[in-house]
């Protein structure tokens, strides 16, 4: 319903940040419409050759408390909420209430980055008061938040002379999250200074506010007939958002998307270059050498027929040989990695169908905790940070690695911890040649990693090299162990995490076999 486009009479001003509002406060007066502004706002107009009347004319008060009081009176407030045709009148005439049609106001800035915040300086009382009523009155108060609005709404002023009811609700909306923005801010600063003083873990919280803001809407979810959209932490600093960019490519899905990040966090374990392959959030080939295109024929190799579609994932920069080289041997979904040599770039613009993804800023500390929803429920934990270093582990073996050995062990391990459970992977120096993930007993997923093994051996000519195998979690029994040597495996070292009630049957058949053991103490399942 359309109301009766009221003529702008009076409008207040009263912002802390001057952008835009010298030409803004120009136009307004040449509508010939009456300006009332707080003292700052005022005494900056007038440097700029503007005019405009003390708000102290409506209230008959000055400002006190050295600026703490401003605005907040009874004459401004029954200006901004008085309905103009109703029983409101009589007051509005009884107390000589100048009716204001435009309130104009941002806050003092609170900036929680910034270290000593002044809580008397920065926390604005009066602004947030007369945003909330103006915009509570919306159909007969305009409410002006944001600088960028300033030329729209004078658009409209000039086309319609007014502002339509639509607007007006726009308006207000954005007003009502302007302030409830503004106190989340302040909120989070008094919480955070609770919880640093009560040293509680303030990882895990008792209350967790979740505000994160729609970044993009995502080709689908899951699946074509799920919608999807990516969400981000309102932080315009955030190094790792602002330099994640899709340089070639169809929109990202949500599988996209997470392989994407699965595949970065785990190449970015490795400083030597290094590729992994993910398909549906699981390494399926891993290796690190001497350059990207070594690593990435490794990696391939690791499991060519499950490479097909794959997320490939590198740490370094990748030149146009290498995307030569991918394109090649596969089907690629899509690529990232921290950089891209011009020339690689100018070459895959030429395959629209390869997604490519430049993230410069990686940084795997961001968020140490994990979310997980399962319908009523939201599940928290720590991100499973690990120290993995050979001083924190434990060589329970009669047979001690060599360092070499403890660098593949390393590496297989690294490679493990992002396999769903069960798993278990087996890798040839820094090579990943076979993987068994996502089986719910471990015998099956050391069944098929020995599968795949036996057929690498023979593809990838693997004599009587070294193996390393790697299990997320301990292994019950011995009857892994056996199996492994049955079949020939030519296993040199497991990791694993130990803690099984029968290790000591485990720890004997290592021995028996005279293969070294590491237990790391530490479980990493992946559901
Ligand atoms: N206390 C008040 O009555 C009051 N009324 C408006 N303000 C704020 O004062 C600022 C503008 O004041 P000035 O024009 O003096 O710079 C604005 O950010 C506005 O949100 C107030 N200041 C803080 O609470």
């Amino acid at each position: 319903m359309e109301l009766k486009k009221q003529i702008i009479k009076n409008a207040l001003i009263s912002v802390s940040n001057k952008k835009n509002i010298i030409t803004f406060t120009k136009q307004l007066l040449k509508k010939k419409i009456k300006i009332f502004t707080t003292k700052n706002t005022k005494n900056f107009l007038k440097n700029n050759n503007i005019i405009t009347n003390n708000i102290s004319k409506i209230t008959e008060y000055p400002e006190i408390l050295n600026g703490k009081i401003k605005t907040l009176h009874p004459k401004i407030f029954g200006g901004i909420l008085g309905n103009r045709g109703n029983d409101d009148l009589k007051y509005i005439k009884k107390y000589n209430i100048t009716i204001i049609d435009l309130v104009v106001v941002n806050f003092y800035p609170f900036n929680t980055s910034e270290k000593n915040i002044n809580i008397k300086k920065n926390i604005d009382i009066g602004g947030p008061a007369l945003v909330r009523a103006a915009a509570k009155n919306y159909k007969n108060t305009i409410i002006l938040v944001d600088v960028l609005d300033y030329d729209k709404i004078l658009l409209e002023i000039n086309n319609t002379k007014g502002v339509s009811i639509e607007t007006r609700l726009k308006l207000a909306k954005k007003a009502f999250e302007y302030t409830s923005n503004y106190d989340y801010l302040i909120f989070k600063y008094f919480n955070k200074k609770i919880y640093n003083k009560k040293n509680i873990n303030s990882k895990l919280p008792n209350k967790i506010y979740i505000k994160y803001y729609k970044k993009q809407n995502l080709k689908y979810g899951e699946n074509p007939n799920q919608k999807a959209a990516l969400y981000v932490k309102e932080n315009k600093n955030d190094k790792f958002i602002n330099s994640f960019e899709q340089l070639n490519g169809k929109k990202l899905s949500y599988n996209n998307f997470y392989d994407s990040h699965i595949a970065y966090e785990c190449v970015n374990q490795f400083s030597n270059p290094s590729c992994v392959i993910i398909k549906h959030g699981n390494p399926c080939g891993a290796s690190s050498s001497n350059d990207l295109v070594s690593a990435y024929l490794n990696a391939y190799n690791s499991d060519s027929i499950s490479a097909f579609g794959g997320i490939i994932g590198f740490n370094k920069i990748i030149t146009e040989k290498l995307i030569i080289k991918i394109i090649k041997k596969q089907f690629v979904e899509l690529i990232i990695g921290p950089k891209i040599t011009k020339e690689a770039l100018n070459y895959i613009k030429t395959n629209n169908k390869i997604k490519l993804i430049i993230c410069k800023n990686y940084n795997n500390n961001y968020s140490k905790i994990e979310f997980k929803n399962v319908n009523h429920y939201l599940l928290v934990q720590e991100k499973n940070l690990q120290n993995d270093q050979f001083k924190n582990w434990e060589v329970v073996t009669k047979k001690k690695p060599t360092e070499l050995e403890i660098q593949y062990s390393l590496f297989c391990w690294k490679i493990a911890k992002f396999v769903k459970s069960n798993a278990i992977v087996y890798s040839n120096k820094f090579n990943i040649i076979s993987i068994g993930s996502g089986q719910t007993n471990r015998v099956e997923s050391v069944k098929i990693a020995n599968l795949k093994y036996k057929n690498n051996k023979k593809k990838l000519k693997l004599k009587n090299q070294d193996i390393i195998m790697a299990s997320d979690a301990f292994f019950p029994f011995r009857d892994s162990i056996d199996e492994c040597i049955k079949n020939n495996h030519n296993i040199s070292c497991i990791i694993q995490p130990g803690g099984s009630i029968r290790d000591k049957e485990v720890i004997k058949a290592a021995d028996e076999y005279n293969i070294c053991m590491i237990f790391t103490k530490n479980r990493i399942f992946k559901h």
